[in-house]
């Protein structure tokens, strides 16, 4: 079953013509083993790891239209902390259609890697969650606030999830990122050098 467009559930001010999702949206072209790598019984986990409960939408963000001319984004979008966020945090999923390389789209800029082994992508260019929104560090602060990292999900009847998560960064050695993330700051990843190179059309 194809998700719906915006509608019931969506957070407030989410734009038209992106679907909102609440889970994943998987692609039918997966194969068992990729199936098996994603989605399984929490028997199989380890005692020590961690999974999350986690449901949106997500109040501890907002999605806002940027309108600041020295933003390099200025008339997009971003995705601002709403609350204080502490280092280490864990702040939402990052949620779109997890496909393998077989349904991939070779022009998207929301495309990021879930399963390396398995060669999974999750990309939000059509359909996602608050995640979608978050922008790359580079000519808005001097270094990113946040990152992606694996996370585990709880969702039912036994079963969990294999997801990418976003968190606040950890204080770092010396403290220097122990106040984490102010109310009404905007959440800044690095996309990697990668990325952009891409963009550019050029391969360092
Ligand atoms: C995952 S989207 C981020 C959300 C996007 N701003 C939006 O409103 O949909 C990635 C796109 O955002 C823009 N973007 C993100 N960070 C940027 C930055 N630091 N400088 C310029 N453009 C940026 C680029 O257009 C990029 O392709």
């Amino acid at each position: 079953m194809s998700p719906r467009r915006g509608g019931l559930g969506s957070p407030k001010g989410w734009p038209e013509g992106v679907v909102y999702l609440h889970a994943p949206h998987y692609s039918k072209t997966l194969t068992d083993d990729a199936n098996k790598a994603l989605r399984f019984s929490s028997k199989e986990l380890l005692n020590t790891e961690q999974v999350y409960k986690t449901k949106g939408p997500y109040a501890n963000v907002k999605v806002t239209p940027i309108s600041s001319p020295s933003h390099p984004a200025n008339g997009q979008y971003g995705l601002y902390a709403t609350q204080h966020l502490a280092p280490d945090t864990f702040v939402l999923p990052y949620l779109g259609y997890v496909h393998d390389p077989t349904d991939l789209d070779e022009k998207s800029d929301y495309d990021l890697s879930l399963d390396r082994d398995h060669s999974i992508g999750v990309d939000a260019s059509k359909m996602g969650n608050e995640a979608r929104f978050i922008n790359d560090y580079r000519g808005v602060s001097t270094c990113p606030n946040a990152e992606f990292r694996d996370i585990l999900v709880d969702v039912g009847n036994g079963n969990v999830e294999k997801r990418m998560g976003v968190f606040v960064l950890n204080a770092g050695k010396s403290g220097k990122r122990a106040k984490g993330v102010a109310k009404g700051e905007e959440l800044l990843v690095s996309y990697g050098k990668g990325f952009w190179n891409e963009r550019l059309g050029t391969d360092d």
